[in-house]
């Protein structure tokens, strides 16, 4: 994910600061060289590494940390707030009524992006409605019409029409019920001139509050000139960074950001319509920082749970850290953060957990599917309450028993019981893992409640 490498490798070089009260000229050109190297190979534009970098380092050097403040902390927190600044504010999207434009190159994520976050709006209480005018990519119409559909919310096409500003100022009138309409346009390879006053035409008609761009994070330097164009055609107010799930820099939509003097949007990080983060900066840099995302966990958590349906007292998250884990917990757990989202993503937003773990892991402990899910269920049916308890007495005439009993494959058997084996590693990771103490409070705080946007959480920001 974008800048990925930023939080891995300064925290190896915060780390050698621990213990330390003051910083030395050279730990400090240590410091920058790492944060330049990172930047610079996520793509971010030279000219922009160099301004952070030297604001980084001209702060470190004058500024006197606050008596007691560990060096290590306080560099971090000048990195933080460097960071912040470079990044800005969360694009401005007020909970009202209101009118918004995307616009991108092609396949950078739009129609998808679209959905994504009229399913946010909805979220919200609001009843947003899509209206889809790419009337330039076969398939796009039904692409975006499904798509509506799984976010439930308003849509507007016309697969018959060839005229894009027509069917802006159509949908624009049909969907008068909804309250935030959101205007998906087509894209192209490259910004071709009919694609600009093509957009300016919709842009004119469709007269938006705000014109997002959507990139994909993958775009390099390239980010620099399409911003600037279509900043130049309709003028552009935030970004939205897509495919962040994927392996890409990410140092482009920076750039973009700061050639448009805009700011971000939304994030989107999988193809599902819920997979869209309303961009929060602080929380943002906190995780590239290898610092957590604590609200974003909070929130995430919430939601499973609400989708669980389970009991608050049902879900004991110190019942995995204390390693006291069971087959029973496991299948409660993997709903739990099947729920949640893709595993590798709620570990980015743990404080301490970061690349680190993460990389350790087997790719299958990441894997908590549905479908796995259902044939666990099964086989766990046929298995013995003991057995569910201490799964490790499971020996092989068990395996065969079972496997009988539910219909299902010895082989399987033994998957879901490798699955337990890595399931029951990573829990002990979690414990292994920077100050329990602090981890238990974090999870007690979720456990009560903390997220709405983590207003529980306040003793727990970066530096609590
Ligand atoms: N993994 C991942 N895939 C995404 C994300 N956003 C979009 N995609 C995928 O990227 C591809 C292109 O997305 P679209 O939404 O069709 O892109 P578009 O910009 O509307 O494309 P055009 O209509 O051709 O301009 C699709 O296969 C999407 O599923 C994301 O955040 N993560």
């Amino acid at each position: 994910m974008v800048l990925d490498d930023l939080g891995s490798s300064l925290r190896g070089t915060l780390d050698k600061l621990r213990g330390k009260s003051r910083l030395s000229e050279e730990d400090i050109e240590e410091i920058v060289k790492e944060i330049q190297r990172s930047l610079l190979s996520a793509d971010v534009d030279v000219s922009l590494v160099m301004e952070l970098s030297d604001n980084i380092k001209e702060r470190a050097l004058e500024e006197e940390p606050p008596a007691g403040t560990p060096a290590r902390d306080f560099v971090l927190r000048i990195v933080y707030e460097e960071l912040v600044d470079l990044i800005g504010d969360s694009t401005e999207l007020p909970l009202e009524e209101q009118t918004i434009l995307l616009a991108g190159l092609q396949g950078s994520g739009k129609t998808t992006s679209a959905a994504k976050m009229a399913w946010w709006f909805s979220t919200k209480g609001l009843r947003p409605a899509v209206i889809q005018t790419d009337t330039f990519r076969p398939g796009a119409y039904d692409q975006a019409e499904e798509m509506a559909e799984r976010a439930e919310v308003d849509f507007y096409g016309d697969p018959d029409s060839e005229d894009p500003v027509e069917i802006a100022r159509e949908g624009l009138e049909e969907t008068s019920d909804a309250d935030v309409h959101i205007v998906d346009t087509a894209g192209r390879h490259a910004l071709e001139d009919d694609l600009i006053a093509e957009i300016e035409e919709i842009e004119d008609v469709v007269d938006p509050d705000t014109s997002l761009l959507v990139l994909d994070a993958a775009i390099g330097q390239g980010a620099k000139d399409q911003a600037q164009q279509f900043d130049e055609s309709i003028g552009i107010d935030g970004v939205v960074i897509t495919k962040l799930d994927g392996t890409a820099k990410g140092g482009g939509a920076l750039t973009a950001v700061d050639q448009t003097d805009s700011s971000i949007a939304f994030l989107g990080t999988g193809e599902e319509v819920q997979d869209v983060e309303r961009f929060e900066p602080d929380g943002f840099i906190s995780r590239l920082l290898g610092m957590g995302d604590l609200s974003q966990l909070a929130e995430r958590v919430e939601r499973a749970m609400e989708q669980t349906d389970m009991e608050e007292e049902d879900w004991d998250p110190e019942d995995m850290l204390q390693g006291q884990f069971t087959l029973n917990d496991m299948q409660k757990q993997m709903e739990a953060m099947n729920n949640m989202g893709p595993l590798d993503q709620v570990m980015d937003m743990i404080p301490g957990i970061g690349g680190g773990i993460k990389d350790q892991l087997p790719e299958d402990a990441m894997d908590v599917t549905q479908e796995r899910m259902q044939t666990f269920t099964v086989i766990m049916d046929s298995m013995t309450e003991a057995e569910k308890e201490y799964p490790k007495a499971i020996g092989a005439s068990q395996i065969q028993r079972i496997a009988r009993g539910s219909g299902t494959e010895e082989e399987q058997v033994r998957e879901l019981l490798q699955q337990y084996k890595m399931m029951e590693r990573t829990m002990k990771q979690f414990q292994g893992m920077g100050s329990e103490q602090e981890m238990q409070r974090m999870m007690q705080q979720m456990q009560q409640g903390g997220g709405g946007g983590g207003g529980g959480m306040g003793g727990m920001g970066p530096f609590g």
